[in-house]
């Protein structure tokens, strides 16, 4: 404390009187009054605080003081800097004069220069007015001249050309005339060429057709026969392979025999020369009987390479015969699927259930040979409304109204599935040479589809398995091998379910299945479907037994669901051959479509609502996607509007063959919707799908 006192007063260079005197002036200019009467000790204590409080002042006094000459001495610095710049200023100052004069000089010099230019430049300007007022005079002069020329040769060429095109197009109008006359009379001509082309042309299709058809026919016997000579040639070889066989085993005996016998007659001989006297005449036999056996041998060993050479003959017979066969095979699967083109890449045969009530509407079915388009033809006629139970069997009555329906085929009331058959096995051929085939029933509830399709003892599905493991069998001397699986699904309420499966019940409508295609290999797979490798016919009727009984146990009293979905029987056919290196995809799909009755959608609700619009509408989009892939303009092809159409995108169109039944009950009750099926089934037959590929 004494410090800081000490540095405030002056600090240590201020002796200790003056220190003492300085802090007296202060304390006596204090306002402190002096107390006269004060005892001592107090008077010493105010004394104290007053110092106290002086010594305070004195510190702010000298804190003060320290600031101010700070203040100073930074003023100080600034002056002098101030002071140096300001000189340095002073010393530029002549010779920034110098340099203003000499700017001055030249400015003014600019300035006459710019003056004199001036007057340059105007004189200029009115020198360039005067010429182009003259100019301005002298073109109007020659314009008014020239205008009156040019309007005199406007009108001269106006005129000529408006002449010349008059010609012109006088010319051009006959010329034309005479062309259109000439063009029509051409027309008239080419149309007359192209009827008569036309009609020369469906007679040359129907010759060739027909011509086709008997040449197919002829060879298909005549390979029938070839393929019987060639068996039998084969079985004659065979046997005479045996023959030789046996005559070889039974040469090679007879000369190991001689062999011995020639050996022990040596040793006889070498005996008997050693008593030759005794025995020449012996020797001599046995010489003979020697050089003989001898002679035997050499023409038993002729014999039998003669065989061994007759024996390698028929083995390369019968080798050149199995690949004539083959290339017979190879002919015969070219004709047969020609054949199927030929007769339309889409087919519709219409199948008439049997009727034990007498109520049935008349139909009446014409032989082909009566026809002229190459259909077999229907007709139904309407029953009267007075009494519908009174049949009308004389359609020709004029109240009565009849209907024709032409199709490829029509299998009456007594038509055995047998029958039905014959032709669908054509398709089954062809799905084993490679090519997807899709054969449906289509028609009311009742109609005779499941009867048609899957009746477990004669059903198309039973026999076109039985028929493929047949024609397998018999590839196989062709060198082909197939790998045969099935599958078995139903759409309800365009849902997937699979009808393979012990879960059937536990999993219906519950698991989705996804339809997924290959667009490159154009194939289709279904996720998580039960694929049955299928080795034998025998296997199809477990098959057909587990589908049966999955179905009915889902049918309920009141919803036949079975009637109500589609179920859809899928065989895919993969063949390779060893000799040749080909290999093909086939799928037969064998599809029994749901019931296609036209419920009023008014007089059913719910679930029951669901299913017929669900039925409606892929029924519909079947019947669209064909029409569709028949009508060449179609750019689009409506396979996604239903499931059905989607399973079947590769197995409908261009790659396949279609087959479509249309089954109807004769019962008068079932007219409308027999109509109604009828025409459905018209409109497909009307339809005409390009040239198949095989896979
Ligand atoms: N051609 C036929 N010969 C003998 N009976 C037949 C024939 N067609 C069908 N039926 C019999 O008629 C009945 C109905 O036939 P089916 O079940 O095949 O009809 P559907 O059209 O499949 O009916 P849904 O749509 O209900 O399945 C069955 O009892 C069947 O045995």
């Amino acid at each position: 404390m004494n410090d800081i006192t000490n540095t405030a007063l002056g600090g240590d260079s201020l002796p200790v009187s003056r220190k003492r005197k300085i802090s007296d002036a202060f304390s006596s200019s204090q306002s402190v009054p002096q107390q006269q009467q004060q005892p001592p000790s107090l008077v010493k204590q105010q004394k104290l605080d007053n110092s106290k409080s002086d010594l305070k002042n004195m510190r702010d006094r000298r804190q003060q003081l320290e600031a101010v000459l700070k203040e100073k001495q930074t003023a100080k610095d600034s002056l002098r800097k101030l002071q140096s710049e300001l000189w340095s200023i002073r010393t530029d100052i002549p010779e920034l004069e110098l340099k203003l004069e000499k700017l001055m000089d030249e400015h003014r010099a600019i300035e006459r220069g710019y003056k004199l230019k001036q007057g340059d430049l105007d004189l200029l300007s009115s020198k360039r007015d005067k010429q182009i007022h003259e100019l301005q005079l002298g073109f109007e002069l020659f314009q008014k001249e020239d205008e009156v020329k040019l309007n005199q040769e406007v009108e001269r060429l106006a005129d000529k050309f408006f002449n010349e095109a008059q010609q012109k197009e006088e010319q051009r109008r006959k010329r034309n005339k005479q062309e259109r006359e000439n063009l029509e009379s051409q027309l008239a001509e080419l149309n007359k060429k192209k009827k008569a082309i036309e009609q020369s042309f469906e007679d040359q299709i129907s010759n060739l057709k027909r011509e086709g058809e008997i040449k197919i026919e002829n060879m298909k016997s005549d390979y029938h026969l070839k393929k019987q000579a060639i068996r039998l040639q084969i079985e004659n070889t065979k046997a005479e392979i045996g023959i030789t066989h046996d005559r070889m085993k039974d040469a090679e005996l007879t000369i190991s025999k001689n062999n011995d016998k020639i050996e022990k007659l040596s040793n006889e001989f070498k005996i008997a020369k050693a008593n030759s006297g005794e025995f020449e005449e012996k020797t001599k036999s046995l010489r003979l009987e020697v050089s003989s056996l001898i002679q035997f041998s050499a023409d038993r060993s002729k014999e039998y390479e003669q065989l061994r050479e007759k024996s390698q003959k028929f083995v390369d017979d019968t080798k050149a015969l199995r690949e004539k066969l083959l290339e017979e095979e190879t002919a015969r699967r070219k004709l047969h699927n020609k054949l199927q083109e030929i007769k339309g890449n889409i087919r519709v045969f219409c199948r008439i259930k049997p009727e034990l009530e007498t109520n049935s509407f008349p139909h009446k079915i014409t032989s082909l040979l009566e026809t002229t388009d190459g259909k077999e033809h229907l007709s139904i006629s309407e029953v009267p409304n007075t009494d519908q139970r009174q049949l009308q069997f004389n359609s020709n009555k004029s109240n009565i109204k009849r209907f024709n329906f032409g199709f490829d085929k029509i299998f009456d009331m007594e038509s055995s599935n047998a029958e039905i058959f014959e032709e669908i096995s054509q398709l089954v051929q062809s799905a084993l040479d490679g090519y997807n085939v899709c054969i449906f029933t289509y028609g009311q509830t009742g109609s005779g589809k499941t009867y048609t399709m899957s009746n477990p003892n004669d059903g198309m599905i039973p026999r076109s398995v039985k028929l493929i493991f047949n024609r397998i069998e018999q590839l196989r001397e062709m060198y082909w091998e197939f790998k045969v699986e099935g599958q078995f699904l139903e759409i309800y309420n365009e849902n997937i379910n699979d009808l393979m499966t012990e879960s059937y019940l536990k999993n219906l409508d519950k698991i989705k299945h996804q339809i997924k295609h290959n667009e490159i290999e154009q194939t289709t797979t279904i996720t998580d479907l039960t694929t049955i490798p299928l080795s034998n016919a025998e296997e199809v009727s477990s098959i057909l037994e587990t589908a049966n009984r999955n179905r009915m146990t889902a049918s309920t009293n009141s919803n036949n669901r079975s009637s109500r979905s589609h179920s859809v029987f899928i065989i895919s056919l993969k063949a390779y051959n060893s000799q040749t290196g080909e290999s093909t995809t086939g799928k037969l799909n064998l599809i029994d479509l749901a019931g296609s009755e036209r419920i009023s959608q008014s007089l059913v609700t719910g679930d029951r609502l669901r299913e017929t619009q669900n039925i409606n509408k892929s029924l519909s989009s079947l019947g669209d996607v064909i029409i569709s892939l028949g009508n060449k303009k179609s750019q689009h092809i409506p396979y996604r509007n239903s499931k059905l159409t989607y399973l079947l995108q590769y197995s409908l169109g261009g790659n396949s063959k279609t087959l479509m039944f249309v089954n109807v009950s004769p019962n008068v009750k079932h007219f409308n919707e027999s109509l109604n099926s009828l025409r459905f089934a018209t409109k497909v037959n009307n339809t005409h799908i390009g040239q198949a590929t095989k896979n």
